[in-house]
């Protein structure tokens, strides 16, 4: 196991769940794959620079709160740095620096010009009002101001965060710039150079990648089974697009439990209800109550976690009955639990393939930003959608010709790619 030498402020999490050592054990996998150098796996196994910074915030009553906000930049040898912001209670460094690392990966398998990075803050945002968010997510960026920028490092939203808080670092920043600076975020609202469809970009990449994997065992979405776990910005639009497509949805749930019903649930009018509960599903009729345990064990044939990290694992993948798991959040499947859904046969979409639309259509915000010219949302969803075919299928080929599973198919193509281009740069021979 490689040391993450430059991590040093918080205890590794036991090995099995820690997401940067999981992160690190797949890249050795790909590196020995490869056959790579030993040097450059050491190089590739640490992030390119990392800072922690001290948010203090004056709260509503009059408190002082210090909270501490991470950014952490893994490589921008393809471009920019580029990845999501979390507010979350559980955000910690080594976590941030693993979704980096999947960043990285994923901006190359798709083939788009940008490194990878993560950000976060650890706090619950349900417990602030949106004036206290407002001054964290300004104190954060004035904090992160020489961090960031459209050539730099372009962050957007992840679990917790939105194009509202986009809006706010945009506007934090080019306050401190003196000038409009809109590439500075992507995800950010269509009124400031946000782009059509970057909302839904998530889900939609989602149903895309399932749609696929789905055709490619003789089945079509109409009338598969699906359980969703999580119905934020990523599963409810995944839930809305799967259905509209004649899937069955027969499970969603939030962080505060689910919904099933073994007819499939109506999520227009879920979505309608979670709109005005404060994100929450609980008490939808018709449906009936199960927990997000009982919700990842369903029998069905698309199993979608669209949450937080480490929900199926040693403990319960033996439990799983779905055919396909697709991996809408990132590192949602450990890496024991991976290895025993494989020995089934159950397929595992990756996450650096299967939540690849999100960075996609964030991407292409940033070309129609660079050339001044919006598209329509048909032309987006086109554009993206062809991006996502074409990883599929490399994914696809890749993991053919190596005999290999999807995942370390994927990242053989990332990680292949980075080491690639490290040579082509002349910094690494
Ligand atoms: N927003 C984006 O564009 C992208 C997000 N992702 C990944 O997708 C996942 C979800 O992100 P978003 O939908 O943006 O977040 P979100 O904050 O919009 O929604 C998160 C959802 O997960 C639920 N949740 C939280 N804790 C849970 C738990 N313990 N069990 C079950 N459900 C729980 C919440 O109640 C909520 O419904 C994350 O892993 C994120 O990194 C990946 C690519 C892009
Ligand atoms: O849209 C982006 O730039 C990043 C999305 C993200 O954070 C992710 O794919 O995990």
């Amino acid at each position: 196991m490689v040391e993450a030498s430059v991590l040093p402020l918080e205890a590794p999490s036991p090995a099995h769940i820690c997401p940067f050592d999981q992160a690190c054990s797949y890249l050795e996998q790909a590196a020995k794959e490869l056959q790579l150098d030993p040097g450059l796996l050491a190089v590739l196994s640490h992030p390119r620079k990392v800072v922690t910074v001290s948010v203090p915030v004056k709260l509503d009553s009059g408190e002082v709160q210090v909270l501490a906000g991470h950014r952490v930049q893994h490589s921008d040898i393809l471009g920019p740095y580029k990845g999501g912001i979390r507010y979350h209670p559980a955000v910690t460094l080594r976590e941030v620096s693993a979704l980096a690392m999947l960043m990285t990966w994923k901006c190359a398998l798709l083939g788009i010009p940008y490194g990878g990075a993560k950000g976060g803050i650890a706090l619950d945002p349900t417990r602030y009002s949106i004036g206290e968010l407002e001054r964290i997510t300004r104190r954060y960026t004035s904090e992160l101001i020489k961090d960031i920028g459209p050539a730099v490092d372009i962050p957007a939203p992840d679990m917790g965060t939105s194009a509202r808080e986009m809006a706010w670092i945009m506007d934090t920043y080019s306050v401190n710039v003196g000038h409009a600076v809109p590439g500075v975020v992507t995800g950010k609202p269509i009124s400031i150079g946000g782009s059509r469809g970057r909302e839904q970009a998530t889900g939609r990449g989602v149903t895309i990648v399932v749609r696929e994997a789905l055709a490619a065992r003789g089945q079509l979405l109409v009338g598969a089974r699906i359980a969703i776990q999580g119905f934020g910005n990523v599963g409810s639009a995944a839930a809305l697009l799967l259905h509209e497509a004649g899937a069955k949805i027969i499970a969603v749930s939030t962080g505060s439990g689910g919904i099933f019903s073994e007819k499939g649930l109506d999520i227009l009018a879920l979505k309608n209800y979670a709109a005005v509960n404060r994100k929450q599903i609980s008490g939808f009729t018709p449906g009936e109550s199960i927990t997000n345990a009982e919700l990842l064990t369903l029998p069905c044939d698309v199993l979608i976690p669209a949450a937080l990290e480490n929900q199926i694992t040693e403990e319960n993948a033996h439990q799983v009955q779905a055919s396909i798991v697709a991996e809408a959040a990132n590192a949602p499947v450990t890496l024991m639990a991976h290895k025993e859904l494989e020995a089934r046969g159950i397929t595992v979409l990756p996450d650096i393939l299967t939540n690849a639309g999100g960075v996609v259509v964030s991407y292409l915000e940033w070309v129609q930003g660079l050339s001044y010219l919006f598209w329509d949302e048909q032309r987006v969803n086109r554009e993206m959608e062809a991006l996502m075919v074409n990883a599929y299928q490399q994914v696809i080929e890749q993991s053919q010709k190596r005999q290999v599973p999807l995942r370390l198919a994927a990242y053989t193509l990332g990680v292949g790619r980075i080491a690639q281009a490290l040579s082509d740069r002349g910094l690494y021979p």
